[in-house]
């Protein structure tokens, strides 16, 4: 597989995915039409910030399974068309906490004692020592905006310097919050009450522009840092708030275009400290995400829990052991309804029944949509199936039941035209040999295969010797069946396996008998 990397990462996560026979190429140059060539027969992407991940992007890159980000911003990729494509997106959502925490507290000095500032001029001979009488932290309020992996870490460290917390995060609770030791409040209150402010949301609608001139006309003299994302601070503003005093000072790593334009106006104004986004710019952090990233690159193409995907279905890593086996038995169930139905498919349900019942199946029940899409889409997978289901109109739902007559675990799907439901139930034996062991309601014993038929047929004596002769006539080998009746003499259901695909011809042969009602061929490959 080829793993392109077009931001730089840690060699650490490149081995990685050496180790594991992939082949990295390292692009960090290329830009528009260039990046869709290289990106054209790329099976995985690594970025970071500084790769923009668009619909464009990921259209030209028509082999790829997943684009990893090695670090927690997602704002650079849009993660809707890359699961309209089937694509994984995935992060790594711890490993640059610590890095991105210090450098907020870094930044909060470096503003509270002009740290910056008086090294410039010492740099230049100047001994400024009069001119700096700066702000102590301890005994102060910091205003934190976003109280999660980072804003907690920065909470924690600033804490334990004295100072009092104050925060706003509408998705974070009233306990979670006071373990923490901070006060929730509103954001006019964390405002208007820090000395420090710093921000630490991700740049989403919602928080875009969310600290503008109002907001920084509501601070009394703090001190505003940045370390989350550019543009969630209005910096035309800032850079004014500051100048006329309105702000102390300010401390940014981020900014809503990338690199820092010579001309922006917070270049011009003393107070503001600026670093070209190095929040997660440590060897530590870069390890923890590169690594990170590159196993989750693996992990994808082998088929295996991607731990951070933010686009499909979860996972629990201790449960996976016992839920994998059934993602495969879903999808076989999922193809061999959908083709046995034949017909525009209203609405799917998935049962789950016995041991299984217990687990939370949420990509078992993906991997059976998957199966029932498969002959309709071209590019369907767990990522992408759900989605498609409600795009086109799709019920699906999902039922459980602890008791599972005769099996331990039953995985059934039922897909149905809204007149017609076929269910398909499979199940695991011993060594996760599956079985499909009803359809339609017939009890059934049969070894899901590459090549199937069913047929119903009228339950009379020579009905399949018929079948096996003209399947012969066309020179299609019947590797196994299984026959399943009603009643003696009523109708009955066969599946066979198959090694060759049964034509048109053949079947057309076989229902021109009268004594057989139907036939199905079905094909579980693609
Ligand atoms: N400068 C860097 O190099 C660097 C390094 C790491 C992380 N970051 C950035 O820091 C930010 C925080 O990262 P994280 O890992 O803590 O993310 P997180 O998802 O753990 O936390 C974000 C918090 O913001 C809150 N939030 C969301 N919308 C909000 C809103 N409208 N108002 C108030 N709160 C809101 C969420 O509830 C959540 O608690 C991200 O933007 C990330 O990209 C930057
Ligand atoms: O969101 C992040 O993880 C940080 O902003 C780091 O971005 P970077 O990987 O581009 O340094």
């Amino acid at each position: 597989m080829k793993v392109l990397v077009t931001d730089p990462i840690s060699d650490a996560g490149l081995d990685v995915i050496r180790d594991a026979g992939h082949e990295v190429v390292t692009d960090y140059e290329s830009e528009g039409s260039d990046l869709l060539n290289a990106v054209a027969d790329a099976n995985a992407l690594i970025v970071r910030s500084g790769t923009d991940v668009t619909k464009e992007v990921l259209e030209a890159a028509s082999e790829l399974v997943i684009v990893g980000r090695a670090g927690i911003g997602v704002d650079n990729i849009d993660i809707d068309a890359a699961t309209d494509q089937g694509v994984i997106v995935a992060n790594a959502p711890e490993g640059n906490v610590r890095a991105a925490a210090e450098h907020t507290v870094a930044m909060a000095f470096a503003a509270a004692r002009s740290i910056p500032q008086a090294h410039a001029r010492l740099k230049t001979g100047e001994w400024a020592k009069g001119e700096y009488l700066g702000t102590e932290l301890n005994g102060k309020t910091l205003g934190i905006v976003g109280l999660g992996r980072v804003g907690q870490e920065v909470a924690k460290k600033l804490d334990s310097l004295g100072m009092d917390l104050v925060a706003f995060d509408p998705y974070i609770s009233e306990e979670r919050a006071e373990q923490i030791g901070a006060e929730l409040a509103d954001l006019e209150t964390v405002l208007g009450r820090a000395d420090v402010l710093t921000i630490h949301t991700p740049l989403t609608p919602e928080t875009e522009d969310m600290i503008g001139e109002a907001e920084l006309a509501e601070m009394e003299g703090g001190y505003v840092v940045n370390c989350a994302r550019g543009g969630i601070v209005d910096e035309p503003a800032l850079a004014a708030a500051v100048e006329d005093g309105i702000v102390a000072g300010a401390a940014l790593d981020v900014f809503a275009e990338e690199p820092l334009s010579a001309d922006s106006p917070l270049l011009d104004v003393e107070d503001v400290t600026v670093t070209p986004h190095l929040g997660a710019s440590t060897e530590a952090a870069q390890e923890n995400v590169a690594v990170s990233t590159a196993e989750q690159v693996v992990a994808a193409f082998e088929g295996e829990p991607v731990m951070n995907a933010l686009n499909a279905p979860s996972i629990d890593e201790s449960a996976f052991p016992r839920v994998e086996p059934y993602i495969e038995l879903a999808e076989t169930a999922g193809k061999i309804a959908v083709q046995l139905l034949d017909s525009r498919v209203e609405s799917v349900e998935i049962s789950y029944e016995g041991d299984i019942a217990e687990e939370d199946v949420e990509i078992v029940t993906a991997s059976a949509l998957k199966g029932v899409f498969q002959p309709l889409e071209w590019q369907v997978n767990a990522v992408n199936a759900p989605r498609i289901a409600e795009q086109r109109g799709i019920g699906v739902s999902e039922t459980k039941r602890r008791q599972a007559e005769d099996f331990q675990s039953l995985v059934t799907v039922t897909v149905s035209d809204g007149e017609e439901a076929i269910g398909v139930c499979g199940t695991l034996f011993a060594d996760d040999d599956a079985r499909i062991v009803r359809v339609d309601g017939y009890r059934v014993d049969a070894i899901p295969g590459g090549k199937m038929m069913v047929t119903r047929n009228t339950d009379e004596p020579g009905v399949i010797g018929h079948i096996g002769t003209v399947m012969g006539k066309y020179d299609v080998n019947i590797a196994g069946m299984f026959n399943a009746r009603e009643t003696d003499g009523g109708e009955a259901l066969t599946v066979y396996n198959v090694d060759q695909e049964v034509p048109r011809g053949a079947r057309e042969e076989l229902e021109s008998d009268p004594r057989i009602i139907e036939t199905k061929y079905i094909s579980l490959n693609g």
